[in-house]
């Protein structure tokens, strides 16, 4: 084989794949062996609605807490009985291919961290068409500065995407904070099956109505700009989980391992996690239990740092 080949091949096999197939990479319902697309589909909604409606329900909680002047700028914050601002603050951004998804059906994790005694703020952006990918990265920037602002005494601010929300979370990697007037006490990420270089997504049916544009896609991308992003005045060993279902595509595992081995070259402390058993839709789901996997892991990494 021609070596000179092999190494461009060896790193985008996308490129290689028929429309068809490359549709079926990047539609994690179609990797779950559970069940049926349609009903994965269903259930992590509905699981999603009971959680949260259970969650507004038994917890001490403020919804629809501005974070910003846009009609859109939300979120629900949720506390421990505690009555105590320094807390660690856990923070969620949903997925749903930028296009779907929202609050209101996303505090998968409230219960189980309130009572450990973590603030957990569901995020709300605005979904395509509405948002663009920029102004939804701006908008998850001005929300974690915003809860460093009113939380300055918090015992850290540890923040967690699914899939797109992942893909959001981590462009904070390129974030400028001083532009953004502050430097949030973020002491740790937890990417859930997430999406890093965006540009095969481009030719998917999950674009359209997103519309991005190659160039869109290369600028959001982190995989492609971490080495060149602005200095981090966090501390750098702040601990990064890259996580991924075993039941999910050979595109989104590769993703994942690239971005974490990308992270691990740049000097963070990153690690890769392949959850047995779990597909793109049960990782979150097993948020709602106290003694699953992930929410161990998620305890775990918080109450080490403190
Ligand atoms: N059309 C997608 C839906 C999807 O990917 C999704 C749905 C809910 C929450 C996250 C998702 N994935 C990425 O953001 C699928 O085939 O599974």
């Amino acid at each position: 084989m021609d070596a000179r080949r092999a190494v461009p091949r060896a790193q985008a096999p996308w490129k290689e794949m028929s429309a068809e197939e490359l549709e079926k990479q990047y539609s994690p319902s179609r990797w779950v062996v559970r069940m049926e697309p349609e009903e994965a589909l269903r259930t992590f909604r509905e699981k999603g609605t009971e959680a949260t409606k259970n969650a507004q329900a038994t917890r001490r909680c403020q919804l629809y807490v501005p974070y910003g002047d846009g009609k859109g700028d939300r979120m629900d914050i949720y506390f421990p009985d505690t009555e105590s601002e320094a807390l660690p603050f856990f923070l969620f951004f949903h997925g749903g291919y930028w296009q779907s998804g929202s609050k209101d059906q996303s505090a998968f994790m409230v219960n189980p961290l309130t009572t450990r005694g973590v603030a957990v703020a569901v995020v709300d952006y605005d979904v395509a068409p509405k948002g663009t990918l920029d102004h939804m990265v701006d908008q998850v920037t001005r929300s974690i500065v915003f809860i460093q602002q009113q939380y300055p005494r918090n015992e850290g601010i540890y923040l967690c995407g699914h899939s797109a929300g992942a893909h959001l979370a981590s462009m904070m990697f390129l974030a400028n904070w001083t532009k953004h007037g502050g430097v949030p006490n973020l002491r740790g990420f937890f990417l859930v099956s997430g999406l890093y270089d965006l540009e095969p997504i481009v030719s998917t049916s999950n674009n359209a109505l997103l519309l991005m544009t190659l160039e869109d896609a290369w600028r959001n991308s982190p995989q492609w700009h971490l080495d060149t992003a602005p200095a981090w005045p966090a501390d750098l060993a702040c601990p990064i989980l890259v996580m991924v279902g075993e039941h999910e595509s050979p595109e989104f595992h590769r993703q994942s391992w690239e971005f974490c081995q990308t992270l691990c070259r740049a000097g963070w402390e990153a690690s890769f996690k392949k959850l047995p058993d779990m597909d793109h839709f049960s990782i979150i789901e097993n948020l709602t239990k106290k003694d699953s996997v992930v929410t161990q892991i998620v305890v775990q990494t918080i109450f080490r740092e403190l």
